[in-house]
């Protein structure tokens, strides 16, 4: 029986993780408010489908800077944030187009009540009393989720257009999930056309939320602990400046760097929010006390129910390791191999380039919404000291 709202169990045992998000992953569902949540600002796509249609997107696999020479304090915060953006957008979806994680948190107020505004009012009839309503950041997220929805649909309906006159094809010219998604769907019917259309629009949207402040944040942090270490730097720089793919995932140094960051300092809030579907028995890897000062081997949903759990097959979690930085299971992180490669690049042409040096400021890692993002005195930045290297 789903525990009561106000009643929720923080785990990290991980034998139970383990049982929450591979073994067990069809008992845990994610809560109603959170598929709202992800759901409403940008449609019905792979973060807000339920676990049918989830396993549907994954079947189908759905889916600069201005350095000038001579040291110098560049706020890198923002330039990653676009850096990042361009990224996606070049793979993803080639040319593109925002970030709304901070403003959905200042809104999260009113998340439980979500599942319900989403069943009891038609589409239309939501957004014409979302729009009556004067509070600056749900205008904000409005107006970040139109530009978005617009700029995105354009994009579609181009794509589509230049595949179905023949000026892009797709097996040659382009390798973006976009194209090739709609070429893999193009022979459908027009019912299950307009469908793919907004399930396109949908997942090209989250795709970009997904993608942008992830990476950028891991970035980020990846620069600051370089320019506090000059000695990583120069180990970094023993790879060559341009790598094909092979090459660069193979490079034993860079990729223990990148991965220990992304361990040490997960960019994404390190936490799941699961409901049961029925009563289960949670493993342990350890037996804990419980509050009447009974050793517990399991934790069972009922008191009363005294099943045993079947012997833990495994203690990894996350998708390597215990790695929590990507969660693990069928709702983890997509992007996971993309967002280290991309890392990897940008480390090894920026160090080619330039030197990193400590920062003057203190600078300070904060959660804004679900992400961890650096700042100084309040604002959301990140300056470092750069030096064009010299060429010997
Ligand atoms: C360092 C960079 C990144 C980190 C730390 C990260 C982390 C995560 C985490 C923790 C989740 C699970 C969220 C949850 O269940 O509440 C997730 C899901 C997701 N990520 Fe990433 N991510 C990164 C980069 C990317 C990139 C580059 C893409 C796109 C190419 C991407 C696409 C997705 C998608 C689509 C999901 C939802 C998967 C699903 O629900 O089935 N992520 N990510």
């Amino acid at each position: 029986m789903p525990l009561p709202k106000d009643r929720q169990l923080y785990v990290f045992d991980p034998v139970a993780l383990h049982s929450i998000l591979l073994k067990d992953q069809d008992l845990y569902e994610e809560p109603p408010e959170l598929m709202s949540v992800k759901s409403l600002p940008f449609g019905t796509g792979i973060l807000s489908t339920d676990r049918d249609e989830h396993a549907c997107f994954a079947r189908d696999g759905l889916i600069a800077p201005n350095l000038r020479t001579g040291p110098k304090a560049v706020d890198l915060f923002p330039v990653f944030g676009r850096l990042a953006l361009e990224l996606i957008g070049r793979t993803g979806i080639q040319p593109c187009a925002s970030c709304c994680d901070p403003t959905m948190h200042e809104l999260s107020l009113f998340m439980p009540f979500l599942p319900l505004i989403v069943k009891i009012l038609f589409p239309s009839f939501r957004r014409f009393m979302i729009n009556l309503v004067p509070l600056p950041p749900l205008r904000r997220l409005c107006n970040l989720v139109d530009t978005t929805h617009t700029e995105t649909a354009q994009l579609v309906a181009e794509r589509k257009a230049a595949i179905q006159s023949g000026e892009l094809y797709v097996k040659e010219d382009a390798k973006d999930i976009m194209s090739l998604l709609i070429s893999v769907k193009s022979n459908m019917s027009a019912g299950d056309a307009i469908h793919l259309a907004d399930e396109l629009v949908a997942s090209t949207a989250m795709i970009i939320f997904a993608a942008t402040d992830t990476t950028s944040g891991a970035l980020s942090r990846i620069f600051h602990i370089l320019a506090l270490h000059p000695e990583v730097q120069d180990k970094i720089l023993a790879a060559p400046e341009h790598l094909d793919h092979d090459a660069l995932v193979a490079l034993p140094y860079l990729d223990a760097f990148v991965r220990e960051v992304l361990r040490l300092f997960p960019p994404v809030s390190p936490g799941v929010s699961r409901e049961t579907s029925e009563d289960t028995v949670l493993p342990l890897s350890t037996s804990i006390v419980g509050v009447d000062g009974t050793p517990m081997s399991t934790i069972t949903a009922e008191r009363w129910m005294h099943g045993k759990a079947e012997a833990a097959t495994t203690k990894t979690c996350g998708i390597y390791g215990n790695m929590m930085t990507f969660i693990g299971g069928g709702r983890s992180c997509i992007g996971v191999q993309f967002s280290q490669l991309e890392m990897k690049a940008v480390l090894c042409v920026f160090l080619h380039a330039f030197t990193f040096s400590a920062p003057e400021s203190s600078i300070k890692w904060r959660m804004t919404g679900a992400i961890q993002g650096p700042n100084v005195d309040g604002q959301p930045r990140l300056p470092i000291r750069i030096e064009r290297r010299k060429v010997e």
